[in-house]
């Protein structure tokens, strides 16, 4: 068994999931499984009709909604201009049962609703997919990620019932005929409510499945021709890193490199399945293998993340940074749900780097008031360099002012603000 995963930029319109199509007629092998995003943008969109059905507005929800709906008509539509017409019935379904549950007022939690309405752009994806593929004669087999990822009920960043997850994977795997086409990003609680595994994880649920089902491999179809030692998108000179051990990717991963879900690597790694990352729009070139190998990379990698605040914590009473106040304020961190990009500490100050999120930190920053005094620091960078060197590091704070930097053996990281 081998596992594609296919994100929302590679099914953003009709022509993309005829490309999904060619390239499952000619590189896949055997049994397979795909995993498939929402198309384009659409979680964002659905994101803004969660906001406003939470804020009772019901016209503006509905509003918002029939953009998304718009949208995935006009590329089945599209699709349609053959014979035999894909069978969509199954999306008009999912139209009407969303409609239905934007009339109710809602009175869950935000976070439950947002998972019962973002969830529905994955549903939507895989009933065109699987539709257009047996519209051309690949037997596709669609699978309800909903009954087969067991979580619990963290909405937005269910955790995995991972006994329960694989029983009920490898049920659905021995009876289906064909390849399976599954939603990334959602599975469902013990009773009934839909989650989603956090944003951007539809590369972990594929390394779900593959574990799951002890498969061969898994590959990422990208828009970029694998991991790169930079992001196209901020760098110009990239180079493509041909192989990486799993450590070496886990740790990009981590540090913000976001051409694969940091989640993605573990359930990979303990089975031994080599994860490959290649191009969709050249699938006959070979990308990246991740696997259990030992090529150390040999040139520098940089991850760069942006809008990051620098929050310095001072205990009122002049006390040490020990266990108790490390234990307070790793609490506060974890309640208000923010990851903490990078730590250091003083005698008697702790300071973290987070990302400026405006919907988590005002809240945390009051919150932490109670017991500490704070200074801060937003507009700035985090740079992350993975075997740095000096030249690396002289280069990337070119009209930069540096207010931190944390050196390992490996990694370098750097908090700058921009000076131009
Ligand atoms: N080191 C890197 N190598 C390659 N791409 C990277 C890297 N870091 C960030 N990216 C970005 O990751 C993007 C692909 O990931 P993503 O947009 O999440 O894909 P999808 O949503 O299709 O799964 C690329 O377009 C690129 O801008
Ligand atoms: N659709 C979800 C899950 C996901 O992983 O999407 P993508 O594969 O397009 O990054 C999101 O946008 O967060």
């Amino acid at each position: 068994m081998n596992v594609y995963k296919f994100g929302g930029a590679s099914v953003k319109n009709a022509d993309g999931v005829r490309n999904l199509a060619k390239i499952v007629q000619t590189q896949a092998n055997g049994d397979l499984l795909i995993v498939v995003s929402a198309m384009g943008k659409t979680t964002n969109a659905l994101e803004e009709v969660t906001r406003a059905c939470h804020q009772q507005q019901p016209a503006e929800a509905y509003s918002r909604w029939q953009t998304v709906r718009q949208y995935h008509e006009a590329i089945m539509n599209e699709l349609s201009d053959q014979s035999p017409v894909p069978a969509f019935a199954p999306v008009f379904a999912t139209f009407s049962q969303l409609e239905r549950y934007l009339q109710q007022t809602p009175d869950e939690s935000y976070d439950c609703v947002y998972d019962q309405i973002v969830s529905v752009g994955e549903i939507i994806s895989t009933q065109i997919v699987a539709a257009y593929l047996n519209s051309t004669g690949i037997r596709a087999h669609w699978a309800d990620a909903r009954q087969l990822v067991r979580t619990d009920n963290t909405f937005r960043e269910g955790k995995v019932d991972w006994d329960v997850t694989c029983r009920q994977i490898q049920q659905m795997a021995q009876s289906a005929d064909g390849i399976i086409v599954t939603q990334g990003f959602i599975g469902q609680t013990p009773d009934g409510y839909t989650t989603t595994l956090g944003r951007e994880g539809s590369d972990y649920t594929a390394a779900i499945f593959a574990f799951c089902l002890n498969a061969d491999s898994v590959t990422i179809w990208k828009d970029v021709p694998g991991v790169l030692n930079a992001d196209p998108k901020w760098f110009d000179e990239t180079v493509l890193l041909e192989r990486l051990t799993y450590q070496d990717a886990i740790e990009l991963a981590y540090y913000g490199a976001t051409v694969i879900h940091p989640k993605t690597i573990k359930p990979l790694q303990n089975k031994d399945i080599a994860l490959y990352v290649r191009s969709f729009l050249q699938p006959q070139q070979p990308g990246t293998e991740i696997c259990n190998n030992e090529h150390h990379l040999d040139i520098p990698s940089f991850i760069f993340k942006i809008n990051q605040i620098l929050i310095s914590l001072h205990p009122y009473d002049f006390s040490f940074i020990a266990e108790d106040n490390l234990s307070r304020i790793f609490g506060r961190f974890a309640e208000a749900g923010v990851k903490i990009n990078l730590m250091q500490n003083t005698a008697i100050s702790f300071s973290v780097v987070v990302d400026n999120n405006p919907d988590k930190i005002p809240a945390l920053l009051e919150r932490l008031k109670q017991d500490f005094r704070i200074t801060y620091n937003d507009g700035l960078e985090l740079i992350t360099i993975r075997y740095y060197n000096q030249r690396t590091i002289d280069r990337v704070c070119i009209n930069k002012k540096l207010l931190l930097e944390q050196k390992s053996r490996y990694t370098v990281q750097l908090v700058v603000k921009d000076l131009g």
